[in-house]
This record gives structure tokens, sequence and C-alpha cells, in this order.
């Protein structure tokens, strides 16, 4: 799989936010996506998984335009959102999340990932099954909202944030279970993170948007040699 945008332009009402923002994702990669509060991180995911719509460029999926079709033919196609916090469903049990989700995800041929396969592996959600969503810790709530987002034919997960109100050792377990995952199933992620030092143990690749402009794009190696810190 490879997601391509190319020269994305997007915004809200007469604001423009973003300008000719463009990325390459390739299987299996994950790719870490920094920029100050405000310069346009969300929107790009927003764009890609088609909640605002995009003014200019092109969002290609396997060399396929996609930036035209509605957010459920891109769900189809294997793209999946974890927005920020909002990833679980706090009134309803681990099992009945996996459950609900399962029977709209995996019910056609070609399922990838199954109720039993995310209980495999994410282990503890098989421990905590009947525990409801909402009263479970802040780290296994982002297990179980990875697992929702894994469950059917996932093949590219655009990840807002995941280490929000975590402790430093739950966001190293969760980012190595994420990259264990990816790599494994070769799905690809994007991840928006302000914890720098935890997403880039876990990235490929980094991009950097400054107000809505790309002023970074390359390999973790080149990422490395660069002040990160300047661009937050
Ligand atoms: N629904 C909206 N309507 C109007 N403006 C918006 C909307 N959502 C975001 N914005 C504005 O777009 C700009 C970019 O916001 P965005 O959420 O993409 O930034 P971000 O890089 O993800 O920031 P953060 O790291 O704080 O989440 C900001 O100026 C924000 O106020």
């Amino acid at each position: 799989m490879t997601l391509e945008a190319r020269k994305l332009v997007a915004g809200y009402g007469d604001k423009s936010i973003l300008e000719e923002v463009s990325f390459t994702l390739e299987d299996g990669e994950i790719l870490a996506f920094f920029g100050h509060n405000g310069a346009g991180k969300s929107t790009t995911l927003k764009a890609v998984i088609g909640l605002i719509e995009t003014r200019g460029g092109e969002i290609l999926l396997d060399g396929e335009r996609i930036d035209q079709l509605p957010i459920g033919q891109r769900l189809e196609r294997g793209l999946r959102l974890l927005p920020e916090r909002r990833g679980v469903f706090p009134d309803l049990s681990v099992e009945e999340s996996i459950d609900v989700v399962a029977q709209r995800n995996c019910s056609r041929d070609g399922c990838k990932i199954t109720r039993s396969d995310v209980y495999d592996l994410l282990p503890v959600l098989r421990e905590r099954r009947k525990v409801i969503a909402g009263e479970m810790s802040g780290g296994q709530q982002q297990m179980l909202a990875f697992a929702l987002a894994l469950l059917g034919s996932p093949r590219c997960i655009l990840l807002e944030e995941p280490s929000v109100g975590l402790q430093p050792d739950l966001v190293e377990e969760l980012f190595a279970k994420i990259r264990e995952i990816c790599g494994r199933l070769s799905i690809s992620a994007i991840l928006i993170e302000h914890k720098i030092a935890s997403a880039m143990k876990i990235a490929n690749h980094v991009i950097i948007i400054n107000s809505g402009r790309l002023v970074f794009s390359g390999p973790k190696t080149e990422a490395e040699k660069i002040n990160l810190w300047n661009y937050f």
C-alpha cells in the first residue's frame, strides 16, 4: 500500500490552513508528524480521511485518487482515524465494543483482522473483556481504541496523539505495540505526537509542518540530525 498526499491545500471557511503539504507512506511504515499547536496536523488527517474537503492537491491510495471519495469509501479502502481521546465507547465493555465494531468491519469476506486476532495481538484486552471501557485506565483505553481501528482490513491508521494523558511507561508500551503490530501486519500509520522522543523510537519517516507548510520531510535518520524542538 502507498498513501500519497501531493500538495494538499485545505482550510475552514475563508481561512486557509494547509499550503501544499506532501508526503508518501509505504506499507508497514510509521510516519511521525510533528509541528507546533495549530500548525495543521489534525487538519491534514481530517483531509486524508475525508472529514473536510481539500481545496487543492491530490490524495492517492495505491496510485488511485481518493480525495473526492466520501469517508465511507475511504474506510472501506482501509483508512482508519483514531481521534485524540475519542476512540472508545465509554459505556460499553471491551467485549461489547469489539463485537460492535467487528460486526461492522468484519462482515465481508477476506477480513484481515478478526475479533480473536485483536485479543491475541493485545492480550490485555482479553483479561479486561468484561470491564466498561470508560472505567479503564488511559493506557488500556488507548489499547482498546487501537484494537477497534485494527478490526477488519486496515491498511493505514491515522493516530492523533495517542499518548495524551498516559504515564511515560504506558506510552512506551503502547508505542511498542503499535510498532510491532504495524510491522507484523504491514499496516502503515501516521502518528501525530508531541512526545517527540517516543515517536522517534518507532518512526521510519518524519514530516514537520509550520503554519500549514511543510518544513521537513525525510527518513528518521535525517530527522535525528536536526533540532526537532525548534518546531514546537
Ligand atoms: N473546525 C474548525 N473550524 C475553524 N478553524 C479550525 C477548525 N479546526 C481547526 N481549526 C484551526 O485550524 C488551525 C490548525 O488546527 P489543527 O487542529 O489542524 O492544528 P494541529 O497542528 O493539529 O494542532 P494541535 O497540535 O494543537 O492539535 C488552527 O488555527 C485551528 O484553530
